[in-house]
């Protein structure tokens, strides 16, 4: 049987960092929830055979008929960390029939800048890959040191060659992200993307292009800079 192509959107975390008086996935951006706009990408791609959005058990934001009839299921299994929801993620994967050869497009759920198109390419790139791997930007600007007591004073300048910085979707077997997540749970650590515990199991994830407007909303001022980009997409 040819594998199938699942996507997981962790969408269980709180948005510390955000200032938004609820969890940042459910702020509004340009007249929709930011969730509205990460799943509207996924749903336009009919080449997955489904997609999972895992939230906290103790949300009380979510909404599935806000975002009808776009497709998705959702389970309440997210967990303490980004990792722990994934694993949870995927463990209810496979609880619905997926299997270890099938692919998993994991996306944050506060990445609304995600395109059909992006998420295409990323499967074109990485469907034949051994390993698969990730979108990521190869970092444009000059990078800084700060000095040991971590305050604003630069230590030395890093060259930037070769470094990129990691975006989702991450696409990986499922077979092989849980052993990998597994592994890393056992060796006691808790990481912040996908591509890290594959590395952990000794492996190199491709890098795949992405794009800036695939940022991801973390602070405060970021809700501003989703609203330009997708009020920009919405009249194209
Ligand atoms: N326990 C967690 C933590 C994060 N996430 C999800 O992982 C993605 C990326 O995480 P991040 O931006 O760090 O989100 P938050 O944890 O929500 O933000 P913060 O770190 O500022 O609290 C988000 O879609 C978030 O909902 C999750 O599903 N479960
Ligand atoms: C997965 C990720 O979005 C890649 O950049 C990121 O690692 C998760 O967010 P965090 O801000 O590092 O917790």
């Amino acid at each position: 049987m040819n594998s199938r192509f699942f996507a997981l959107i962790p969408c269980a975390g709180t948005g510390s960092r955000s200032g938004a008086p609820m969890p940042k996935q459910y702020r509004s951006v340009a007249g929709r929830e930011l969730l509205h706009y990460t799943l509207a990408a996924f749903d336009a791609c009919p080449e997955l055979a489904q997609t999972l959005v895992v939230i906290s058990p103790d949300d009380t934001h979510f909404d599935a008929q806000r975002f009808a009839p776009m497709r998705f299921a959702v389970r309440r299994c997210g967990g303490a960390s980004r990792q722990a929801s994934v694993r949870n993620g995927l463990d209810a994967l496979c609880e619905t029939g997926a299997t270890d050869d099938d692919w998993v497009l994991v996306h944050d759920a506060a990445r609304p800048g995600i395109t059909p198109e992006l998420i295409r390419s990323l499967i074109a790139a990485l469907a034949e890959d051994a390993v698969g791997g990730i979108m990521a930007l190869p970092v444009a600007d000059t990078l800084k040191r700060v000095d040991a007591a971590g305050g604003d004073r630069i230590a030395r300048t890093e060259p930037r060659s070769g470094l990129w910085q990691a975006q989702t979707p991450q696409m990986f077997r499922i077979g092989m992200l849980r052993e990998a997540i597994a592994r890393a749970e056992r060796d006691g650590h808790d990481l912040t993307d996908e591509a890290s515990a594959i590395e952990w199991l000794g492996h190199a994830p491709r890098l795949v292009q992405g794009s800036l407007r695939n940022f991801k909303v973390t602070y405060p001022e970021d809700f501003a800079l989703a609203e330009a980009i997708l009020t920009h997409g919405a009249s194209r």
